[in-house]
């Protein structure tokens, strides 16, 4: 991959608060209009990493570049091009939904350009995020979850090469879940917009991300696709089916040669079921042998 088609590029990212080591070597590199995911439990650090990127937080070591500049030192023309979801504008209740979008984007009219053009126009973006029915109430008399789509909004109306989205779905109903989860597909795919972001949901990280990476100790323990990390870490897949009246389960760590095999052998099979462990499976295993202070099988693929 080459430098330019890199959005972020850390090595050996280091953060300590006092006398505590939060990230201990962080290395991690993200690609133009790559999804990924930040997994790790509560206090694994992601929200400092994170934070540390966008140039809220000055980190105590490491090289960090994001769209090619140090986040401690970028100006504002950086920060037109990254996304970041604040709650910031809840200080703005009375403003009306889409008027409060046309405000906030007018900032971002000196940062356009013919392949970027800037701000995003009021009404695709509200049709975006689904709150084209809203766009005249005010923001303070939105539901919940709408109030989380105009913070989801906000953070695009700059139309950002890079999107920060720290724990976006808190609080979504399964209905918001999903169309937020269309909103991050066309992003990464009509935009072409690099999206990092934070989920404690495996379901959620696995469905949108091209890849996961888990921080586990201060370091990433394992980077990949889900597929990846769960035949790479997991390995075998269980089959199940039913042969006349009984009910079989075979492991095997090569299902197609196994399923070639059966069929040709037990031409009576049915309700066939292959199941592969999920990315949560893999997930709470690495936790787990972490938290039994055992190292976890650090498989690392590269990227
Ligand atoms: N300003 C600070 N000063 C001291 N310690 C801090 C500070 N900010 C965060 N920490 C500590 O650093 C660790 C990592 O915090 P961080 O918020 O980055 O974790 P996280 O992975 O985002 O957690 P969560 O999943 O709970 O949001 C925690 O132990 C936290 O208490």
């Amino acid at each position: 991959m080459s430098s330019a088609d890199l959005v972020v590029d850390v090595h050996d990212l280091r953060m300590r608060y006092g006398d505590t080591d939060v990230l201990r070597g962080v290395t991690l590199r993200i690609a133009r209009g790559e999804v990924l995911t930040l997994l790790g439990p509560n206090g694994a650090g992601k929200t400092t990493t994170l934070e540390i990127l966008e140039g809220f937080r000055k980190r105590s070591a490491g090289d960090v570049h994001v769209l090619g500049r140090d986040p401690e030192r970028a100006d504002e023309d950086w920060r037109a091009r990254i996304g970041i979801v604040l709650q910031s504008w809840r200080d703005h209740g009375k403003w009306r939904v889409g008027e409060l979008l046309d405000h906030l984007g007018r900032y971002y009219s000196p940062f356009s350009s013919p392949e970027r053009p800037r701000p995003y126009d009021t009404g695709e973006l509200l049709e975006l995020v689904g709150l084209s029915k809203v766009a005249n109430r005010t923001a303070q008399r939105l539901s919940g979850g709408q109030r989380r789509r105009l913070d989801v909004a906000l953070s695009l109306v700059g139309r950002p090469e890079l999107l920060f989205l720290d724990e976006p779905t808190v609080g979504f109903d399964p209905e918001a879940r999903q169309e937020f989860h269309d909103v991050v597909h066309r992003l990464a795919d009509l935009d072409n917009t690099s999206i990092l972001l934070t989920t404690h949901d495996l379901d959620e990280a696995e469905k949108l991300s091209d890849r996961t990476v888990v921080l586990l100790g201060g370091r990433i323990v394992a980077d990949g696709s889900a597929a990846q990390l769960t035949t790479q870490v997991a390995g075998r897949a269980e089959v199940r089916y039913r042969c006349g009246d009984q009910q079989l389960v075979h492991s095997t760590d090569d299902v197609t040669a196994y399923l070639r095999d059966l069929l040709r052998q037990e031409p009576e099979v049915e309700i066939l079921e292959v199941r592969r462990a999920s990315l949560e499976d893999v997930y709470l295993e690495m936790v787990r042998e972490f938290d039994a202070d055992q190292t976890p099988d650090l498989t690392v693929v590269p990227s």
